[in-house]
């Protein structure tokens, strides 16, 4: 079972050895949530390995040391406190059992875990009684069943789960869906709830106390966040529009507005939601705003 393993004891350095005044963060150094892991780390002005060979990183000027693990041992390193924080996938955290917490979801690395099995009638969570049930997160589909009273066979595979029921070792499986394509290839098909909505998380060790690092940290990624939610929108309005422009954009706090030089018009100057940028610039326009123009943010503390 996951979550059972204790490494430290047989390592001949201790846990203290690695302790400094550094932020130590955990960082998925392969897979589905390496890459926007890093991405989101170096928008948000950390340095980042080079290497894809590199096993830490060092970035002295934020106070912070990277470490590049495999995300299914991310939350077994933060649980066990030799790590302060990591980012890993929510469905991991839950499946290693271990003992940290989600801090927040960071909106990359989303899918669902899901059961499937061949194309039938009889596919429901309650017919998984007695049957043998393939997965690569038997914590999570254990609690699961658990939680539902239904006692199944669970058969532990490392990946390409999908193979297993046509290779005659499960009759269903429980594992990860994205686009479904592994599935339809697989001549599969979802049923059931879904078992967990996942996403790439920010996770701690629970009796971490974090400082002024990781709060520094912490407004970092919020910013980056925040900067890729959200766009400036400006544009001109003449002075009989201004209030139901203003509705429109009314920004965090609210728009700010100036005189143009130019006798009853102003430029108004607001964020507004990334996603509703196109239709708002067409409701401006028809209520009488011109010149609109949307800008990328690229980083911004709120
Ligand atoms: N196709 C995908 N789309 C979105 N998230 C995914 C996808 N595949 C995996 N994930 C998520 O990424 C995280 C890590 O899974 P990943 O597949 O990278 O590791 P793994 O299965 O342990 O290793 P590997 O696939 O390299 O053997 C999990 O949280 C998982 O939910
Ligand atoms: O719904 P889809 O878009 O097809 O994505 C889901 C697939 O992606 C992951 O596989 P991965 O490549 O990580 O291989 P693995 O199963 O060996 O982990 C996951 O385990 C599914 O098999
Ligand atoms: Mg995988």
């Amino acid at each position: 079972m996951p979550g059972q393993y204790r490494h430290f004891p047989d390592f001949s350095i201790s846990r203290g050895e690695f302790m400094s005044d550094l932020l130590r963060v955990a960082v998925p150094n392969k897979g589905a949530l390496s890459e926007a892991t890093s991405s989101l780390l170096t928008e948000a002005g950390y340095r980042q390995r080079s290497d894809r060979k590199d096993l830490t990183l060092v970035d002295e000027a934020n106070g912070v040391e990277f470490f590049y693990l495999r995300p299914r041992d991310i939350a077994v390193y933060v649980g066990e406190g030799t790590l302060d924080i990591g980012i890993t996938g929510r469905d991991l955290l839950l499946d290693s059992g271990a003992d940290a917490a989600e801090i927040k979801g960071l909106g990359f690395g989303r899918s669902r875990f899901r059961f499937a099995a061949p194309k039938g009638p009889e596919n429901t969570v309650e017919g998984l009684a007695g049957k043998r049930i393939a997965t690569s997160y038997p914590g999570l589909l254990g609690s699961f069943l658990t939680t539902r009273g239904i006692d199944a066979h669970l058969i532990h595979l490392d990946g390409a789960v999908e193979s297993s029921i046509r290779l005659g070792v499960a009759d269903a499986i429980a594992d990860v869906v994205e686009t479904g394509t592994t599935l339809r290839k697989a001549g599969l098909e979802v049923f059931g709830d879904v078992i967990l909505e996942s996403e790439a998380v920010l996770i701690q060790r629970r009796d971490f106390t974090g400082g002024t690092t990781f709060d520094h940290f912490m407004r970092r990624i919020d910013g980056v966040q925040v900067a890729r939610g959200y766009v400036m929108v400006d544009y001109d309005v003449p002075a009989e529009a201004l209030g139901a422009v203003t509705e429109l954009t009314p920004g965090l706090e609210a728009p700010t507005v100036s005189p143009l030089a130019k006798n009853g018009w102003y430029a108004v100057r607001a964020m507004v939601p990334r996603e509703a940028v196109q239709g708002l610039m067409d409701e401006l326009w028809d209520a009488g705003a011109r010149a609109i123009l949307s800008t990328e943010l690229s980083a911004c503390r709120l």
